[in-house]
């Protein structure tokens, strides 16, 4: 027997240590000093004022945004991140959006398309897949953001009120979805603003102060005392059985007869319901008491995905011990009440427990327990590709938003226009080379201004959640890169062929496969530039449109012009050959400009981080 491999670590414990943001450099603080330990497998609630910096924290524990202060490590590779609100002006339908995704995650191919079309299923929009997001209703839209998250099952999955606009439906897919992470271990952080929201799953509560200088706190919820008191529903016997509860109901007080009842319905109405009946006097029975007494809720009514038919959540506040007739069915108990989930046809004899009790129960809400989704079985499992197929995802996802978002078309049109003025058939092939190396500086620099700016701010964080952010942003640099490329290729090879094989003096031979290679190499360095150029002139390190704009021109004209820069050096060893007929190829310059695009990519890379794409 070989020897035993010792067990896998177990997995890190998401941890922020002392962490600050700030917007700019000067910012006022959103957050400061946030220390908070989160194990695997947690659910956590964030809680705040409007403004408070909950998506702000939420950012940070996404690893969208780096912390100004402070940090956060014990992230799990695996991440996804749901914005709030999902943009509509994606250029994609829905299901090729979901497999660039998927992909992007780590999924083989084949399986982010089988579990793109698996998650359009469960939220009920496979009839969408091939829709333009763009012609998809918001709450539609909301769907596909959320299945982006959940396509490569994510250890840490964040959620940025994603519940809004979402149908009754996809609330509860996303419920089910959201216990089925934690119960695999996956660690779920949240923020929403119903109270309601997975209650009755033990979660850690974290409250962001208003102020930045105030204390952030949190707290287990429900509280210990509220934790599941039992793992199943009570036996059926003890629910049908009135004798068991017949002894505590008080001589004289009427109670409902047992009735059928209707299926259960969307908890939500009752929800908003349940505060009039909390204000009941003691022993009223709430409105949903009444109508469930009244014989609205159908005894044994098909209940999908494995809850037990008809079963029904009763809430009660009273003075001392429950009866001893509701105990089987409390699922969380404290000072502050009693939460049973009963089956329908038992609900009745439990609902005369509490109300004949001595001193009598307040029964503050009777509803439906919310439907549980069935969820259509689950996709098989894949293998995670590697790093470098995943690089090559992002790079297809980056090609395809630029090819779809017919942004590209300005610099291409531009780039023809200027060479059809300056490239004539029959010139010096040298210097109309020159010419053409020369014009693709500035409109690589603009290729990349548009690829760093293609991607939405919610979709970006939705891939930074996949990769990091400086890695998308690096997708983002490279796409540019190789579409100014395809140009500089193209325009190199038009040059080659329109123009005349000979120098300026018309007569002096020149060599056309050496020429044009010197010309590819020229092109080469005017690349690297033009993409530093952008990367270092364009959000985040130049922010605003505008401005960016100007100096992005301003910038592509001056590394052009100034003397000694690596593209003045290649260009003119092509325009000052070209008189005499010499080939010079432009190495030297290659390596200063492949340092300067390096150099310029990894400070766009480092700073969207701390200062966002924008
Ligand atoms: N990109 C940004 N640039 C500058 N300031 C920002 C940026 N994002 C958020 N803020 C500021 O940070 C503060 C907290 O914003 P945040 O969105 O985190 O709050 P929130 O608690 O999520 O609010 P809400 O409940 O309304 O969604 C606000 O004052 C906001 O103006």
């Amino acid at each position: 027997m070989g020897p035993v491999p010792p067990p896998p670590p177990p997995p890190a414990c998401l941890r922020l240590d002392a962490v600050g943001r700030r917007y700019g450099l000067r910012g006022p603080w959103v957050l400061r000093s946030v220390t908070l330990d989160v194990p695997p497998g947690s659910l956590v609630r964030v809680e705040g004022a409007n403004g408070s910096g909950k998506s702000t924290l939420l950012r940070l524990i996404a690893g969208i945004d780096r912390p100004t202060a402070g940090r956060v490590t014990g992230r799990p590779a695996a991440t996804a991140y749901v914005p709030e609100r999902f943009p509509a002006a994606l250029p994609f339908p829905a299901l090729r959006y979901l497999t660039h995704l998927g992909a992007v995650r780590g999924l083989p191919a084949a399986a982010a398309r089988e579990r793109a079309g698996y998650w359009l299923d469960r939220f009920g929009i496979a009839g969408y897949a091939r829709t333009p997001l763009d012609e998809l209703s918001k709450g539609t839209c909301q769907k596909v953001a959320v299945a982006q998250a959940l396509l490569a099952d994510p250890q840490l999955l964040v959620l940025d009120e994603a519940w809004t606009g979402l149908d009754t439906a996809a609330r509860a897919t996303l419920d089910a979805a959201v216990r089925a992470r934690v119960a695999a271990g996956a660690t779920v952080v949240l923020v929403d603003h119903d109270p309601a929201r997975l209650a009755d799953e033990q979660a850690l509560t974290v409250t962001v102060p208003t102020t930045a200088e105030g204390v952030l706190t949190s707290r287990t919820t429900p509280t210990p005392a509220m934790v599941p008191t039992r793992p199943a529903p009570a036996p059926a016997h003890r629910a049908s059985d009135p004798a068991g509860a017949a002894p505590v109901v008080p001589p004289g007080r009427t109670v409902p007869a047992p009735v059928p009842a209707r299926a259960p319905a969307d908890p939500a109405p009752a929800r908003a319901a349940s505060p009039a009946a909390a204000a009941a006097p003691a022993g009223d029975v709430p409105p949903q008491a009444a109508d469930h007494a009244a014989g609205s809720v159908p005894p044994g009514a098909a209940a999908p995905g494995g809850v037990p038919p008809g079963e029904i959540l009763i809430e009660a506040t009273g003075a001392g011990e429950p009866p001893e007739a509701v105990r089987p069915y409390a699922v969380a108990s404290s000072a502050a009440g009693l939460r049973l989930h009963v089956p329908a046809a038992g609900s009745d004899a439990v609902l005369r427990a509490l109300l004949g009790a001595v001193p009598p129960w307040h029964v503050t809400a009777v509803r439906p327990r919310a439907p549980a989704v069935a969820a259509p079985p689950a996709p098989p499992p894949y293998t995670q590709v590697r790093t470098r197929r995943r690089a090559l995802a992002l790079l297809r996802y980056q090609a395809d938003l630029l090819a779809r978002s017919h942004r590209w078309l300005a610099p291409l049109l531009g780039y023809g226009a200027v060479m059809a003025v300056g490239v004539a058939t029959g010139q010096p092939l040298l210097g109309s080379l020159g010419y053409a190396a020369a014009l693709l500086l500035p409109v690589t620099a603009w290729m990349v201004r548009v690829c760093v700016g293609s991607e939405p701010a919610a979709a970006r964080a939705c891939t930074a959640s996949a990769v990091g952010p400086g890695r998308a942003q690096a997708g983002a640099l490279m796409t540019g890169l190789l579409a100014a490329a395809v140009l500089g290729a193209a325009g190199t090879a038009v040059v080659a062929a329109a123009s005349g094989a000979y120098a300026d003096d018309m007569s002096t031979a020149v060599p056309v496969g050496p020429a044009t290679l010197a010309g590819l190499l020229a092109a080469a360095v005017s690349l690297l530039l033009g993409t530093a150029v952008g990367a270092l002139t364009n959000p985040p390190l130049v922010p605003g449109r505008g401005w960016s704009l100007l100096v992005t021109a301003l910038g592509a004209g001056a590394v052009l012009l100034v003397s000694g820069s690596p593209a003045q050096a290649a260009v003119t060893g092509l325009v000052t050959g070209s008189r005499t007929g010499a080939v010079h190829y432009p190495l030297l310059p290659l390596g200063p400009a492949a340092l300067a695009a390096a150099a310029a990519c990894w400070l766009s890379c480092r700073a969207v981080a701390r200062l966002g794409p924008r």
